[in-house]
């Protein structure tokens, strides 16, 4: 599968304060269904009353819209055909498709369907209301030690859910996580995610992924496989702590030579518990890391678990 031309192996820049997202839009006195019932071989955007723009990515704008008839709420990603064809991302997105609209779970942003014109492509997609989890980082700079475990365990158990469908989702980030109403975690972009025929044989070459995300085996060109999850979620969970990943250097090269050498430093003010939890997926050895099963037993996890929002136990 090769790397389309433009990945963007940095970070985005974009507007998603989410702020008054639905302002614009008719909603009505009645509240708006929970379920979407639309058929989509028929669906136009004509059946839509589109609203704000919800944020801009690399292919085109997010608005929040309205199923007219069925007052539905949702996201609609629009994205020009001619974009997808010069740059290389034809591919990418049907896989996107074709793994993100059998994924039904409560950590996983839904894809509902996608109808196109003779310019564009439409995904219906689940609406998050709190937008990027990135923008909340920023926000923050890092997360407590309480909001880190749970939104750490709500990827993981999206992660869970994936590999049980045998796909590895290799690009995890904040960029690529939305939140929900009640901040439930929801995992998005599957645009480098792959599905593999079994869980143990097939290892892939792949270099995929966010720099300085990208796993020892994944720098070297080496095959890899599910455990490149469980990396990507140790550096998330590093970035939660620290507000910055932990590999990262104006050059890409020495970015390279510190995830080889898993050059590691956790800052002291960074809990005890949750650098063990850190270390445990940061492991050169992919075999030796933390696997997902035993991550809720974690100290870290089971120290903070008690304090989490009630809506967010509902997954365990
Ligand atoms: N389902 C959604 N609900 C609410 N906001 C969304 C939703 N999907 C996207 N957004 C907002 O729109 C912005 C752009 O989304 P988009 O998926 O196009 O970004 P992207 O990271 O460039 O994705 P891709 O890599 O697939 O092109 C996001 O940063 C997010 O703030």
């Amino acid at each position: 599968m090769p790397l389309p031309d433009k990945h963007p192996l940095g970070r985005l820049s974009v507007n998603t304060s989410g702020k008054n997202i639905r302002s614009k839009l008719n909603f009505g006195k009645k509240p708006a269904p929970s379920k979407i019932d639309i058929p989509m071989n028929r669906t136009s955007l004509s059946d839509f009353e589109i609203g704000k723009v919800l944020g801009k990515g690399k292919l085109g704008k997010v608005y929040c819209a309205k199923h007219k008839k069925s007052g539905f709420i949702c996201a609609i990603k629009v994205m020009a055909k001619k974009d997808l064809v010069a740059l290389k991302l034809k591919e990418n997105f049907r896989r996107e498709i074709e793994i993100q609209k059998g994924l039904v779970h409560p950590n996983i942003s839904r894809l509902y369907g996608f109808f196109f014109d003779s310019k564009n492509v439409y995904l219906i997609l689940e609406y998050a209301v709190h937008g990027e989890l990135y923008q909340l980082l920023k926000t923050y700079r890092r997360f407590d030690n309480v909001t880190a475990s749970n939104y750490i365990y709500q990827v993981s158990c999206a992660l869970q859910y994936l590999h049980s469908k045998n796909i590895i989702h290799r690009d995890i980030k904040p960029e690529n996580i939305l939140l929900s109403s009640s901040r439930t975690v929801k995992l998005s972009d599957f645009g480098w995610s792959v599905k593999s025929e079994s869980e143990t044989t097939n290892r892939r070459q792949t270099v995929c992924g966010t720099l300085d995300y990208l796993p020892p085996e994944m720098v070297q060109s080496q095959d890899h496989d599910y455990s490149v999850d469980l990396w990507l979620l140790g550096i998330l969970c590093y970035e939660f702590l620290v507000g910055r990943p932990p590999f990262e250097e104006q050059e890409k090269s020495a970015t390279y030579k510190r995830i080889v050498k898993v050059d590691l430093s956790i800052p002291s003010f960074v809990d005890g518990d949750a650098a063990d939890f850190i270390k445990r997926l940061l492991q050169r050895d992919s075999t030796k890391r933390m696997q997902l099963s035993e991550l809720s037993s974690h100290p870290w996890i089971q120290k903070y678990r008690p304090l989490w929002p009630k809506a967010q136990l509902i997954h365990t």
